[in-house]
């Protein structure tokens, strides 16, 4: 039976990278997926601002929406502090398969807890099930056409506070142009762009981050 681009990125893991070492795991991802086999990874450049703003938000409670292969996930989580936590919801249970594996090499995995499910239904859960009063900092990386949904998911749920940071991959490609319009004139966020590049390519992409002013 053939193995799948996930299985083979987690071999490439478990082969390269250090047990306990987040940085060599993340590595480890970044040079597979540029000299083996592209993944749709946040990658090492979006990822490097993806750290400066987890580190200028430090939350508590973290939310990743598409988990893929817990590259994200590894980077979000190796820069919060003790006792604080990220969510991140998967509903590929074969993607979610690797992902556990991807973060328990990392040895992040008191610091996660990966959800299989779909975003749509697990978010209305956020309070009751998972103990979550409201989110600091929400990453969103899964399908484009259900980022703007799902924020508006999430302020339904009262999980935004005023503050709350979200931080959208792939505004520019593959493009979620009615989350980008929404977040840009809706009064009760404040926007930014930050210009990068596609994941291992020159193609031009970049990240949104949008602050929820309550
Ligand atoms: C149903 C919506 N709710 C969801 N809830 C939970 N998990 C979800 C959900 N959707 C999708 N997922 C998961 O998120 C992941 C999906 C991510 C989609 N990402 C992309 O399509 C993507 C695509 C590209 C890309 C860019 C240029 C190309 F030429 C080809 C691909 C680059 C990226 O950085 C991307 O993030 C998968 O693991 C999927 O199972
Ligand atoms: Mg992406």
């Amino acid at each position: 039976t053939w193995s799948t681009r996930p299985q083979r990125l987690l071999k490439a893991v478990q082969k390269k990278a250090t047990r306990g070492d987040p940085q060599s795991v993340i590595s480890a991802i970044d040079n597979f997926c540029r000299h083996k086999e592209w993944a749709m990874n946040v990658g090492d450049e979006k990822g490097a601002i993806l750290d400066c703003v987890v580190s200028e938000v430090n939350p508590s409670t973290a939310l990743e929406l598409g988990t893929y292969c817990g590259y994200s996930t590894v980077r979000i989580a190796r820069l919060l502090p003790p006792e604080t936590r990220l969510i991140t919801l998967e509903f590929n249970p074969d993607y979610a398969v690797v992902a556990r594996q991807v973060i328990a090499w990392a040895g992040l995995q008191d610091k996660v807890e990966l959800v299989v499910g779909a975003s749509g239904d697990l978010i209305p859960q956020m309070k009751q099930q998972f103990g979550v009063k409201e989110f600091d900092f929400v990453f969103l990386d899964h399908w484009k056409d259900r980022y703007l949904l799902d924020i508006k998911l999430l302020e339904e749920c009262g999980l935004l506070r005023r503050g709350t940071v979200l931080l959208a991959d792939n505004v520019i490609c593959p493009g979620t142009p009615e989350y980008l319009e929404y977040v840009r004139t809706n009064p009760r966020y404040e926007s930014r762009y930050f210009k990068s590049h596609l994941e291992y390519t020159k193609v031009e992409d970049g990240l949104e981050k949008s602050i929820f002013l309550g």
